[in-house]
């Protein structure tokens, strides 16, 4: 069996899904989620800069995270496991920003999103597993930031109950002292006077 590659564009302009080439044979499965051609191809320019794999127990929430100052768009695939995964639109100028979108993400799907540049990213951990992430930017730290999962104004609908109640969630001491989505409002203000224009340029800290 051989299953090509797929890509699903979403209403969030510049996100994607997609579902990766997968072959199987009597010895089991091949999957290859990133080709430069195949994605350049589809639009998606991305240099790949950076990859790394998050090992989580069922219940951990992650969320909702992006960087200020270089911008990382990011490949992300649940190779192990089931999570279901969470993008933001942060651009202020889209005719989205603030919206969300949610994906069931698993190693049974294959299922991979492509996280664009000025998107807020997060998941909950249904059952034990492993994310991969290629980044098109590498971590900045000074710039490592986030909104909380459970900001009144963007309003996530997150599956608590598949985990057993949201009592159950394993979160980083980072995680509960996020910004809200009104500080990110705000602080976007600031960048608009102080470095002109949010969203169409790549800054340089
Ligand atoms: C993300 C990241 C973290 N680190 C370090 C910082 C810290 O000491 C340790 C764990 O970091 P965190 O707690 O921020 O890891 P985590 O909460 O898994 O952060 C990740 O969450 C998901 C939702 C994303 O979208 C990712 O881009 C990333 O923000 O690893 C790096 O060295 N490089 C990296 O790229």
């Amino acid at each position: 069996m051989i299953e090509r590659f797929n890509f699903k564009k979403l209403d969030l302009q510049g996100a994607y899904l997609i579902r990766p080439f997968y072959s199987t044979d009597e010895r089991g499965g091949f999957i290859k989620d990133f080709n430069i051609e195949v994605f350049y191809k589809h639009g998606i320019t991305h240099e790949l800069k950076e990859v790394f794999y998050t090992i989580s127990k069922k219940g951990v929430i992650r969320a909702i995270h992006f960087q200020l100052g270089r911008q990382q768009a990011k490949l992300v695939r649940c190779v192990s496991g089931h999570i279901y995964d969470v993008i933001v639109d942060l651009r202020p100028k889209s005719e989205t920003f603030g919206q969300w979108r949610g994906f069931d993400l698993s190693s049974e799907n294959r299922n991979e999103i492509l996280v664009p540049e000025y998107f807020g990213h997060g998941y909950l951990v249904l059952e034990d597993s492993v994310v991969s992430y290629k980044c098109a930017e590498v971590f900045y730290s000074e710039g490592d930031s986030g909104i909380m999962y459970n900001d009144p104004d963007i309003n996530i609908f997150w599956p608590f109950e598949k985990i057993g109640g949201v009592e159950e969630i394993i979160i980083s001491d980072k995680d509960q002292n996020l910004m809200s989505f009104q500080d990110y409002n705000n602080l976007i203000q600031k960048w608009d006077s102080k470095r002109g224009e949010y969203g169409e340029s790549k800054y340089n800290n």
